[in-house]
């Protein structure tokens, strides 16, 4: 039996970092926006209809993650639109990994977990947690979005604090051991009740 849990938490709160603690820890992961960029290269599965939708936003046989931005920017409405031919192929993508991982337990790296009601589908969920103006830093030191697009892209998620509130695990993001202590918990914890089972 393997074992699916759900990893989410708000942008830029650590879940790639974190997800890639519980690689190391032996379990199998996937990432939505991992996904996403395979799904936008060139040849990618979202090409053609996204191609359809936004022409500006093709580049070079890819969908251009800057062209969207400055498309969104300019009319909101336009995520919408985005998601219904991205979620449905990231769905896809989740579905044939979970049909070929092997390991006992599966992690999957889901920004917008509880938004898409995806957490019916998992064992457990997991949340990482840090302070707003710790996350606000943090993104905006990767210097790919200005502070209006992360506004932005904060509103249309839930608030982190609920997040948090709704997972089965919290994981505090405020240092990289802090973290690694946590994950480590969460691993053995699922393994002892997997084992008692
Ligand atoms: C908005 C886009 C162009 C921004 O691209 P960029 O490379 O700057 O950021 P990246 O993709 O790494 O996303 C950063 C974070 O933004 C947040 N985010 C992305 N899309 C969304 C969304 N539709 N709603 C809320 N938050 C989102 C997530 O926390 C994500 O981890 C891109 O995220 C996109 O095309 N989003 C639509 C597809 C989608 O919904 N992806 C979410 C995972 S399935
Ligand atoms: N436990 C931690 N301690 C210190 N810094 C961290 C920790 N976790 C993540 N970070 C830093 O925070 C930033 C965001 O982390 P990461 O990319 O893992 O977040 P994310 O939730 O996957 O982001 P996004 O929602 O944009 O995909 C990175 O610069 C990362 O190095």
């Amino acid at each position: 039996m393997m074992f699916l849990l759900g990893l989410t938490g708000s942008i830029g709160m650590g879940k790639s970092t974190t997800a890639e603690m519980f690689a190391q820890m032996g379990c199998a992961v996937w990432d939505a926006d991992a996904a996403v960029h395979r799904l936008y290269r060139q040849g990618g599965a979202a090409v053609a209809p996204m191609a359809k939708a936004f022409p500006d936003a093709i580049v070079d046989g890819a969908v251009s993650r800057a062209a969207l931005k400055t498309i969104i920017g300019q009319d909101p409405s336009a995520l919408k639109v985005i998601e219904g031919i991205v979620h449905p192929l990231v769905l896809q993508d989740r579905k044939s990994f979970m049909e070929s991982a092997n390991a006992d337990i599966a992690v999957f790296d889901i920004p917008l977990l509880f938004e898409t009601g995806a957490e019916r589908e998992f064992d457990a969920v997991a949340c990482v947690f840090v302070a707003e103006e710790i996350q606000r830093q943090r993104v905006l030191d990767r210097g790919t979005m200005t502070a209006e697009q992360l506004d932005m892209i904060i509103a249309k998620q839930l608030p982190a604090r609920e997040k948090a509130d709704r997972a089965d695990f919290v994981i505090v993001t405020d240092t990289l051991e802090h973290a690694r202590a946590q994950v480590e918990d969460v691993v053995k914890q699922i393994r002892k009740d997997m084992d008692d089972a």
